[in-house]
């Protein structure tokens, strides 16, 4: 981990392109999001089409947002062809622990896909690690483990980076453990602030070598984003249009002079 919170500069220098298979409620917020960090969307989900489309992007998104069977070997189709690539793969695994079908297709996807990032809220983490948590449809509510345990036991358990979302996010590769502050309660009166924080994830992968500093950055500047834009907003409408602005145009001095980052060895 080299500590470098600006990310977004080479994000905006490099351009990749970050194929995701999302869900229909964000799918263009989540483009949106992607274009407003300097990053090229491209949401593909046709089997016949997903192993190819990936082979030409930098980094891979997977969001069970609103799965469907048929998009499950979709998704292992992409997720392969990225491995093969050696690309990134984010996973987000909403709403895992509220149906059998995502709790069960989350756990397929970690099998057969190495996956890079595994993002989700503190409830679908705590339901794929085993711990007693609520979900309630794609929200989060009661999880019986402190969060940086639990995040450290899902990263150790996968051999990957774990990102639990809340009003602190909590990062860490089982080795070391970062949480970053940065954020605003207004990100919890729009949908898909979660959906968005992955294709930001994936996007500062693509230009990263070190999956820690990838994480930290882009949850850091996305947090930061989301306190620009509640300065201007008047509600949650404006929230959301604000965010893409602040994040379009956010630049490195800033992001180091609010980010709020603690960090330390496991
Ligand atoms: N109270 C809060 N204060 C600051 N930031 C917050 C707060 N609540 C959520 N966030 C931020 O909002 C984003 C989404 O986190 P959350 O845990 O709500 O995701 P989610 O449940 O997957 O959301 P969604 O399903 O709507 O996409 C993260 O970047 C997180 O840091
Ligand atoms: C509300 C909702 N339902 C399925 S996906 C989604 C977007 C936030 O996760
Ligand atoms: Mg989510």
């Amino acid at each position: 981990m080299n500590g470098n919170l600006t990310l977004i500069e080479e994000v905006r220098k490099q351009c990749p392109l970050v194929h995701q298979i999302t869900n229909v409620v964000t799918v263009n917020d989540c483009a949106n999001i992607t274009l407003s960090c300097g990053a090229s969307p491209v949401m593909a989900d046709a089997p016949e089409e997903v192993a190819e489309m990936a082979r030409l992007a930098s980094a891979l998104v997977l969001n069970i947002g609103t799965l469907k069977v048929e998009q499950v070997d979709a998704m292992i189709q992409a997720g392969i062809s990225a491995n093969e690539k050696g690309i990134p793969v984010v996973l987000d695994p909403v709403g895992a622990g509220a149906t059998t079908l995502r709790t069960r297709t989350t756990k397929k996807l970690l099998e057969e896909v190495r996956i890079a990032y595994l993002k989700g809220n503190a409830g679908e983490i705590a339901t794929l690690t085993g711990e007693r948590a609520e979900v309630r449809g794609v929200d989060s509510g009661h999880v019986g483990i402190d969060i940086r345990t639990l995040a450290i036991n899902a990263a150790k358990k996968w051999d990957l980076t774990v990102i639990v979302t809340g009003e602190k996010d909590v990062i860490t590769d089982g080795a070391m453990w970062a949480e970053v502050s940065n954020g605003h309660p207004l990100m919890g009166a729009i949908t898909g602030t979660g959906c968005m924080c992955a294709p930001v994830v994936a996007a500062f992968a693509a230009v990263s070598k070190e999956p820690m500093t990838a994480a930290i950055s882009a949850v850091t500047t996305y947090g930061i984003a989301a306190e620009k834009a509640a300065t201007m907003a008047k509600g949650p409408g404006s929230f959301r249009q604000g965010l893409f602005d602040a994040l379009y145009s956010l630049d490195g001095d800033t992001i180091k002079e609010y980010a709020k980052v603690e960090w330390g060895r496991v």
